[in-house]
């Protein structure tokens, strides 16, 4: 469970008085969030050792994180990875593979629920790609409104090179951003974009080399809304997504899913992938 723990962070220099930029933290093991006080802006960072892939408990963090950054009236959040070259390697296979059936439709549902509260959300979102982005890390990543990426790294929906097939909502975040055909063509070849042709066809906004310069430049893109009445912002960016969101049947999909990842050839597929995840 999480419980959001906000701690002031005091400066050394300046004694019991706050710093100007000191920042407050709202962690657990799996997501931290730090807010910075000169800026007002969130970051909330991964941190699921070896990849960040996403079981129950990173989702329910990374939902109950977003909620925070909502209730704290931050001026943005910026998404980033602890980890040195892998931002997140998607939804976890252990929870797909021979699954509990209770923890696989609470998984199901925490995944939409952290999709809804991500492409939903009123204050500005960017994400600080600074590793691999496969699968739902991309839904992740596309599912805020600005990209930026290190060199040499992958993103895409590649769930039909899995034998899997990526749900409409998967779809519909990356059809928000690139055009239609575009997304027909990437879906049904289960592309992963290096960073180079992300960032030629649109998918990630900018290119940057470190982990740093990328929360620099998400920094920049949230500020420019600094002047901007918060709440017109906000429903314009929500009237954008109501389609996708709206279109989102949550009974519907879960039920979906759950007859999918249970079909025999389904569990074969999932089985033979991880396998070769492990092998190499
Ligand atoms: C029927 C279902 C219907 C609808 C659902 C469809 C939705 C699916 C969306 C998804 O997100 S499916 C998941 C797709 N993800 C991937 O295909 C990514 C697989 N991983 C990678 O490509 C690589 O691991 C990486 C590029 C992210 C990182 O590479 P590297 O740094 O070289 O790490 P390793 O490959 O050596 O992996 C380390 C460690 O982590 C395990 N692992 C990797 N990915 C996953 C994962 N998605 N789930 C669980 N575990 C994963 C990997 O097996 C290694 O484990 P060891 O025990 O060998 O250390």
């Amino acid at each position: 469970m999480f419980l959001p723990r906000i701690v002031k962070r005091m400066s050394p220099l300046l004694g019991s008085r706050m710093s100007l930029n000191a920042c407050r933290f709202a962690s657990t093991d799996l997501v931290r969030t730090e807010v910075d006080d000169k800026t007002g802006i969130a970051v909330v960072t991964m941190n699921r050792k070896p990849v960040n892939s996403l079981n129950l408990e990173l989702l329910r963090e990374l939902s109950s994180a977003l909620d925070a950054v909502e209730k704290n009236k931050s001026r943005g959040m910026i998404l980033a990875s602890s980890l040195d070259t892998v931002f997140s390697a998607g939804l976890d296979i252990t929870e797909m593979y021979k699954p509990d059936q209770a923890r696989l439709k609470d998984f199901w549902t925490t995944l939409q629920e952290v999709w809804l509260k991500l492409f939903g959300s009123g204050f500005p979102t960017a994400a600080a790609i600074n590793g691999h982005a496969p699968a739902g890390g991309c839904l992740l990543a596309m599912s805020c409104e600005y990209r930026v990426m290190r060199p040499n790294l992958t993103i895409g929906l590649n769930e039909t090179q899995l034998g899997i097939v990526a749900p409409s909502w998967f779809m519909s975040t990356m059809e928000n951003i690139l055009p239609r055909r575009e997304v027909e063509l990437a879906l049904t070849l289960g592309k992963m974009f290096s960073t180079e042709k992300a960032h030629e066809i649109g998918l990630v906004d900018e290119i940057v080399d470190t982990k740093e310069e990328a929360l620099a430049k998400c920094t920049e893109f949230i500020q420019l809304f600094a002047r901007v009445p918060r709440e017109a912002r906000a429903l314009t960016k929500q009237s954008f997504r109501r389609e996708a969101l709206q279109k989102l049947d949550r009974d519907q999909d879960l039920q979906m899913f759950i007859y999918l990842v249970n079909q025999p050839q389904v569990q074969k597929g999932l089985g033979l992938y991880f396998e070769s995840l492990k092998k190499k």
